[in-house]
């Protein structure tokens, strides 16, 4: 049978290219536009420009009505970031966006692409290291056109475990993740590490160069690219509970198996985060 997502998905591929080659030339020297009061939460033009650029050359080539758009600028302005059953792009336009502002070398631009509320492909560009991650559900992982598959390790004693800061730095949350980094690093494992990119820390785990990524704090454009490149990868996705991953929870663990993720899962010290469509009160279905 035909895909009739082929074209999107062929799309989204250039288009994630055209972006990076943005990123790459814009250079680490952008100005940061804002940062929010209790968060370290950069921005910068760079960002804004290249989601414009992106969403507007989706619109162009598919249309404005029948596709959605959620991507992480256009949310940050008040667009409404609620997943219906119309197909949706999930945009971050720079991921690491830390790593951009200090010349970091991991900066990723992720696209993926929902349908009845299904993830059906996921692309990330990882633009400093010139990668291109890609998958299509049921098609298998592949980065730069050679298939790419998860790690087979199921001892957690012989693994490598990336998880990140976040952006808050109120005290107690603080404390519950290096709690959490403290308890796994000494279950023991044999490394603990963090690209700083969500999008990047995916590709590193669909790749087998680490057993498992797990965040609390992220957005679902952060991970939605990655969720499907993992899943083709042959990896796990599930909720910090243990429970089914949930797009728009904020929360994610992300593994090469379920024996590596539910072991991680035993030691993560959970904290609240508003839900991606809590933050938006228009229910637009
Ligand atoms: N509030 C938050 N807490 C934790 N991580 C966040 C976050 N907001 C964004 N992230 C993302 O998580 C990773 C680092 O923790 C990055 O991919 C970062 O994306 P960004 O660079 O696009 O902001
Ligand atoms: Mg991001």
């Amino acid at each position: 049978m035909e895909d009739p997502w082929q074209k999107a998905y062929d799309f989204a591929v250039t288009v994630a290219r055209k972006a990076g080659e943005v990123i790459r030339k814009a250079g680490e020297s952008e100005i940061k536009v804002s940062t929010k009061s209790s968060t370290v939460d950069l921005v910068t033009k760079t960002d804004e420009r290249v989601e414009k650029i992106i969403i507007g050359s989706l619109k162009e080539e598919f249309g404005e009505g029948t596709h959605c758009f959620i991507g992480e600028e256009s949310v940050a302005k008040g667009e409404p970031c609620i997943l219906t059953h119309k197909p949706t792009w999930i945009i971050d336009p720079v991921d690491g966006t830390t790593n951009f502002v200090h010349g970091f070398p991991f900066v990723a631009v992720s696209i993926a692409f929902a349908v009845n509320k299904q993830l059906e492909f996921g692309v990330i560009y990882s633009c400093l290291e010139d990668k291109m991650y890609k998958a299509r559900n049921g098609k298998g992982a592949y980065c730069d056109d050679e298939l790419i598959q998860v790690s087979d390790v199921k001892d957690i004693n012989k693994s490598i475990i990336i998880s990140e800061h976040g952006t808050d730095r109120s005290p107690e949350k603080v404390k519950k993740i290096f709690s959490t980094m403290q308890k796994i690093l000494c279950i023991p494992v044999h490394g603990l590490r963090g690209s700083g990119t969500a999008a990047t820390n995916m590709c590193l785990v669909a790749t087998g160069a680490v057993e498992a990524f797990f965040e609390i704090g992220i957005h679902c454009w952060d991970i939605a690219a990655g969720a499907v490149i993992v899943k083709e990868a042959g990896g796990v996705l599930l909720d910090v509970d243990g429970g089914p991953f949930d797009l728009m929870s904020r929360r994610m663990v992300s593994a090469n198996n379920e024996v590596i993720a539910r072991r991680i899962i035993k030691e993560i010290e959970i904290f609240s985060a508003e839900r991606d469509d809590d933050m938006c009160e228009i229910q637009l279905e």
